[in-house]
């Protein structure tokens, strides 16, 4: 077996990832949350969308439910799934169930010493994680941005 072949026929770890999103009066979306990765990961201080994999048993939505709880300490409420998109990295495979969540409960604690941003387009944070440039483009198609989605 090539090496292509063996990327290609990884089976996908599923990862539920929250993009938590504050909204207007009128229901108009803003900025969006983006964490970075902790020190002792893979890409660690690369900025995400906060999340994990799922554990043997669990829906996307519990998933997600739980690792908030553990990483940033708040409780949401629905995760509306948005996009799913599979991801090759040299470490592994993913696949990303990107989920908005307008509703949570609790004060931000970073809990794994990570760090927290707000976020509209264009991204001033960096670097952001491969994983996350496709949601930055889907903001920018629902927003109608035009432009870099981030800094390189
Ligand atoms: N949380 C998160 N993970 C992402 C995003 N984009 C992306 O490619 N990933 C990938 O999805 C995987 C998520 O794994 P993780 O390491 O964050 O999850 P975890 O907390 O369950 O990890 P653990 O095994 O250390 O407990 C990583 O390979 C990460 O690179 C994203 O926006 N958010």
């Amino acid at each position: 077996m090539t090496n292509e072949t063996m990327t290609t026929d990884r089976v996908p770890v599923d990862v539920a990832v929250g993009v938590l999103v504050k909204r207007d009066a009128d229901g108009r979306e803003g900025d969006f949350l983006l964490t970075s990765r902790p020190e002792g990961k893979v890409y660690a201080g690369y900025w995400e969308y906060p999340g994990g994999k799922l554990e043997a048993g669990e829906s996307v939505e519990q998933a997600l439910r739980r690792e908030l709880q553990e990483e940033l300490g708040i409780t949401i409420g629905a995760a509306h799934p948005w996009k799913v998109e599979v991801m090759d990295y040299p470490h592994a495979r993913v696949r990303l169930h990107f989920c908005k969540v307008y509703d949570w409960q609790g004060e931000f604690e970073m809990r794994e010493a990570q760090q927290m941003a707000w976020q509209g387009l264009p991204v001033t944070v960096r670097p952001v994680l491969p994983g996350t440039i496709p949601v930055l483009d889907w903001f920018a198609a629902e927003r109608g941005f035009q432009g870099a989605t981030h800094r390189g």
